[in-house]
């Protein structure tokens, strides 16, 4: 299958800090790619970077097309779809009103389906702080998932969710990678979400590749267990 979202060299630096250096990974349609790590591994600022919010080295392909220094803005109406570690959505408006925003600014799409296959809608006109924390969640994936984006980073999407919020959410980005074909990159502290659903991981410690592999080899792997536990890498 080949990549339709590569990330080749990705580098940042916060003045003397190097957040990130040299990382590599690729997304491919109806593909789960986990990127994990311990806490101020990069993860975060990776997200940030290959989606064009904050600006880094390396380069950016979707489709072959180096579109590294296109904008944010542009990006995201080419497909490529983020989410935040916290929830974007504002409290006092509906949640019909912040997908009609978010629809504006991909570019149009329909949100019926999707707001049927997250099961949220029989609470459109809600205000968003009306429903759920799970609910919030999973409105901040439909936010992302407007447009119908080819490309999904989702930054800690499970983060605050109970396990049986999780499971569902967990769920539904099987199906919005299978049947929306959609090449996710799921940044998740929570491993059973992160081994239920991920095809394949990268894995980064203090900003640099440590390993990549299928989840039940990376699982096993000594500098990976290292890296998390502090006895080794
Ligand atoms: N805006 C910033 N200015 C300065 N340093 C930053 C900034 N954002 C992140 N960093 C630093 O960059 C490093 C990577 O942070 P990042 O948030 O990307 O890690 P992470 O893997 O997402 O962590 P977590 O799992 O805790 O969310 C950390 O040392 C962090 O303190």
């Amino acid at each position: 299958m080949s990549a339709l979202f590569r990330c080749v060299d990705i580098g940042k630096q916060y003045g003397g800090l190097v957040a990130l250096q040299g990382i590599s990974l690729s997304l491919e349609v109806g593909r789960v790619h986990g990127l994990i790590g311990p806490n101020g591994a990069g993860k975060s600022t990776f997200i940030d970077v290959v989606s064009g919010r904050t600006p880094g080295t390396g380069h950016v392909y979707l489709d072959d097309r180096d579109i590294t220094r296109v904008p944010l803005s542009e990006r995201r109406r080419m497909g490529v779809s983020r989410s935040f570690q916290r929830t974007s959505i504002f409290p006092a408006l509906t949640i019909r009103e912040q997908l009609d925003i978010a629809a504006h600014g991909a570019g149009g799409g329909h949100t019926g389906e999707l707001t049927d296959m997250l099961g949220l809608a029989d609470v459109l006109d809600a205000r968003a702080e009306e429903v759920s924390y799970g609910q919030q969640r999973l409105v901040d994936l439909a936010l992302a998932l407007v447009g119908n984006p080819r490309v999904l980073l989702l930054d800690e999407p499970a983060a605050g969710l109970s396990v049986a919020e999780s499971q569902t959410l967990a769920a539904h980005l099987e199906e919005v990678a299978a049947r929306w074909k959609v090449a996710v990159l799921l940044v998740e502290h929570d491993m059973d979400v992160v081994f239920r659903v991920c095809h394949v991981l990268t894995v980064l410690a203090s900003g640099r590749w440590l390993v990549a592999g299928p989840p039940d080899e990376v699982r096993s792997d000594p500098a990976v267990i290292g890296a998390y536990f502090g006895s080794a890498a």
